[in-house]
């Protein structure tokens, strides 16, 4: 394969990604938010503690109220202490007088994790568990079970309860980051709480509990689309750099590609693996709305793509083993068919499929599929193993833990792919609803402009 001219130029779009850490923490005094009541069995009393002013025997009697914390495993509910160690209760079983709302830390969360045009929809929380994690303790790397469609992350509040160990571990595309909220939290001059929130496809582990006890609270995060949000103040975070990138040098760079009239002649398609997977149902989700909760970086993509007018969409990438070629559809077709890799460019002439067989630029042309639907596609971002389709589901063993049983949900890996014409008209959105002309002269629109009902719909 020959490199092409303009790789440099693509090198650069690459290189103007966001590749900050996919989660963001901090830490904020508890206040008089340390209350907690909770049922000490099923006929038991009611328990109460403040975490303000805890002693070891209050926690020795939550620990005690606990049941033992399964996790899921595919579709399988588990109790394994070798896989998961810690106590827990149930949302029907305490009462936490923490207001994740008033303390600032919904705010802040949603203020980090969604991303340009997706930060004026709203994060929901949902109180998940209570957990204690006493001496020897821990769970092992699993991601958090995809709940809906619009999962997007999860929360975990620490309490300011003695402890050593009990580090989180987040794994992402080959990086690693370590949170200890046992010594963040030593270092605070008053009881303080030590939020982290990640997306929900990251990889996590809770390292084994060296003495004293972690109580924390987890929270779901789903991406609610009809409502504005205010922002609040930000809270002091922790020593982890999630400055935003700038999102003017993805645009300069993505420009400077399609000014290049040797770039895809007839037009075709700049195609971007994603960092973050996505929960869907085989056959039944519609791919077009992960547009909607798009995370990181991905995100940053399609806000850069629509503000140069030009159409993105959602694409699974299929290897068609009997022709050895890249098909990409916009639909989630049901590929759990064992078949469904031959089929793939049978499916790709079927119009009503919209799939299309991809023609990588440099590669020699596909003449034996002459009659086909073909499209020239230039990966900018690597067209990882994760995009194809025999890593799409949860199939794998390390993939397969979860914390709770799998539903119908599982964790999609795709590809965007950004639609573009031929040098004279590279715009490919025809009409951006309610949206013209709204664009500032950068290309981006002020928050106040944001009208919530307009969705940008590749
Ligand atoms: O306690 C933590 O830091 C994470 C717990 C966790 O991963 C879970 O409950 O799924
Ligand atoms: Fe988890």
């Amino acid at each position: 394969m020959t490199t092409p001219k303009f790789k440099a130029k693509v090198d650069a779009i690459n290189a103007a990604l966001d590749k900050r850490p996919p989660f963001c923490t901090g830490v904020t005094p508890l206040g008089n938010n340390g209350a907690l009541f909770y049922r000490k069995g099923d006929d038991g009393d009611a328990g109460y503690l403040d975490f303000a002013s805890v002693t070891e025997d209050k926690l020795e009697a939550l620990s005690a109220a606990c049941a033992p914390a399964s996790f899921g495993y595919g579709k399988e509910t588990v109790f394994d202490e070798s896989y998961r160690k810690a106590g827990k209760l149930d949302t029907n079983r305490f009462s936490s007088m923490l207001d994740i709302d008033s303390s600032g830390i919904a705010k802040h969360v949603s203020n980090e994790l969604l991303e340009g045009q997706n930060s004026r929809r709203t994060l929901r929380f949902e109180l998940y568990k209570l957990n204690v994690y006493d001496k020897d303790s821990f769970f092992k790397p699993h991601k958090d079970t995809p709940r809906a469609e619009n999962m997007f992350g999860s929360l975990v509040i620490t309490f300011p309860t003695p402890h050593t160990g009990g580090a989180l571990v987040l794994r992402h595309q080959g990086e690693q980051w370590v949170v200890d909220s046992s010594s963040i939290l030593s270092k605070q001059s008053e009881p303080s709480i030590c939020f982290i929130a990640f997306y929900s496809d990251v990889e996590h582990e809770v390292q084994p509990l060296q003495s004293g006890h972690r109580v924390t609270l987890t929270y779901n995060l789903f991406v609610e689309t009809n409502f504005k949000y205010s922002r609040f103040p930000p809270l002091p975070t922790v020593a982890i750099d999630r400055s935003a990138p700038d999102h003017l040098v993805l645009r300069a760079s993505l420009s400077d590609l399609l000014q290049d009239k040797s770039v895809l002649p007839q037009g075709g398609v700049l195609a971007f693996g994603l960092r973050f997977k996505y929960p869907l149902i085989p056959d039944k989700t519609d791919l077009q709305q992960i547009i909607h909760v798009l995370k990181g970086s991905d995100a940053t993509i399609k806000d850069v793509a629509h503000s140069l007018s030009l159409k993105v969409v959602p694409q699974i990438l299929i290897t068609d083993g009997t022709e050895s070629v890249d098909v990409m559809f916009p639909v989630a077709v049901d590929w759990t068919g064992e078949q469904v890799e031959s089929w793939a460019t049978e499916l790709a002439g079927d119009p009503s499929k919209e799939g299309f067989v991809v023609h990588e630029v440099g590669k020699p042309p596909l003449t034996h599929l002459a009659g086909y639907h073909i499209k020239d596609v230039i990966w900018v971002t690597p067209q990882t193993t994760f995009t194809r389709y025999k890593s799409a589901f949860i199939c794998g063993s390390e993939d397969a833990y979860g914390n709770e049983a799998g539903f119908e949900f599982v964790y999609g890996e795709m590809c965007l792919a950004v639609m573009v014409g031929p040098p004279k008209h590279r715009e490919t959105l025809d009409e951006i609803p309610q949206w013209n002309g709204l664009w500032d002269r950068s290309g981006f629109r002020s928050d106040s402009e944001i009208d919530d009902s307009a969705d940008v719909d590749a």
